[in-house]
């Protein structure tokens, strides 16, 4: 016999398609009427008279019709202010991905071929450039063999984190999320690669990005599992590839370039970082790691050189502590909003 019970476990089943919760666990189902063999429902949902609120309907029609209605009825209403609070949405729009569609955030991959070449001090001074030159700009630090972010930003909270929505930190206009945000004390982790696309997949879905023109990733050195996750998950990524100027180290970086053109992911272009020391007393540059890496990379790739970045440590602002960051005045923080200039006339021209 057809029951209440029998009706509300079978829609167990069934995802709001907004929370993508089961619609018994949030409450959803409000009211269950059931007449020789008619059942009407009320359903709650967060976001009413949408095209995914007709998908919802037909998917519970038929599950309620597979354990024995003849016909059923719905009707919708909004969950309430305060249930939506609860869920830790905001009760003016459902929880908003950046994988939806209609999502105009440009996602750039910052990527090298190995470690330990500057991938991070790029990706976080692009970042602050682009967020200097009036930009809604994010970071993800997806580095998660490395993490390094928020030491480089000088970053010291956390997250605030309500009901399942994140919200990054915000230093120097960038919305900030790390995998080291959500690692304790430092510990090295042991990660599958599941893991790994499942943690950037919630960094996607469930934080609470403010309206982005850019998102930069900074992702692990080389082609592993990571950047596999994000070039599936983000078919139109583009890309930066860092090498330094050695010839060895290009070729290297050359790999990481191929990946992206195999996933046809668009290349910005390539940053030499450490390209050469400048002598503060003649003046003269110092090839110290090398030359011609860079150029060679790009004409590899059929791309441009971004960036030439020399060697040399921001100025250490008391104050506003962070290590990594080159202020707009210092010549390399210069060369970083030029860089970022040239990005924005590349994507938006
Ligand atoms: N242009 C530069 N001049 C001087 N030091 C630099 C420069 N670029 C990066 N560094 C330093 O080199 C080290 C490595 O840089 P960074 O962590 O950005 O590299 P990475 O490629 O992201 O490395 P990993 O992938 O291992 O995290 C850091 O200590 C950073 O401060």
């Amino acid at each position: 016999m057809l029951t209440q019970e029998k009706i509300l476990d079978a829609l167990k089943t069934v995802r709001e398609p907004f929370l993508n919760k089961s619609i018994v666990e949030i409450d959803g189902i409000r009211e269950i009427k059931i007449k020789d063999g008619l059942v009407s429902i009320k359903v709650a949902i967060s976001k009413t008279g949408t095209q995914e609120q007709l998908q919802l309907q037909q998917q519970i029609v038929s599950t309620v019709k597979e354990v024995g209605a003849q016909s059923v009825g719905l009707r919708f209403e909004q969950l309430t202010d305060e249930e939506m609070n609860k869920l830790g949405v905001d009760p003016n729009g459902a929880p908003k991905s950046l994988l939806d569609e209609g999502v105009r955030t440009t996602f750039i991959a910052v990527t090298s071929g190995k470690g330990g070449v500057g991938k991070s001090t790029v990706s976080v001074n692009l970042a602050t450039s682009l967020a200097r030159l009036g930009k809604k700009v994010g970071i993800i630090d997806a580095d998660i063999y490395g993490f390094s972010v928020p030491d480089m930003m000088g970053i010291e909270e956390k997250p605030k984190v309500k009901g399942e929505r994140i919200y990054p930190v915000n230093r120097f206009g960038v919305q900030v999320i790390s995998m080291g945000f959500f690692v304790q004390d430092n510990s090295p982790i042991i990660w599958r690669g599941p893991m790994l696309g499942k943690m950037l997949n919630n960094f996607f879905t469930q934080v609470e990005w403010d309206e982005l023109d850019y998102l930069i990733l900074d992702l692990p050195p080389g082609t592993g599992d990571v950047a596999l996750d994000v070039h599936n998950m983000l078919p139109s990524s583009k890309e930066i590839i860092v090498t330094t100027p050695h010839p060895t180290a290009a070729f290297v970086a050359a790999r990481a370039g191929v990946m992206a053109i195999k996933t046809e992911h668009e290349i910005l272009g390539v940053v030499e970082n450490m390209a050469y020391f400048k002598s503060q007393l003649t003046g003269e540059k110092e090839f110290v790691f090398g030359q011609g890496g860079g150029k060679r990379l790009a004409q590899e790739l059929q791309t441009d050189i971004l960036a030439q970045i020399p060697l040399g440590q921001p100025e250490i602002d008391e104050e506003d502590f962070a290590p990594s960051i080159y202020a707009p005045d210092h010549s390399i923080g210069q060369i970083y909003m030029k860089m970022a200039q040239k990005v924005i006339d590349k994507i938006e021209a």
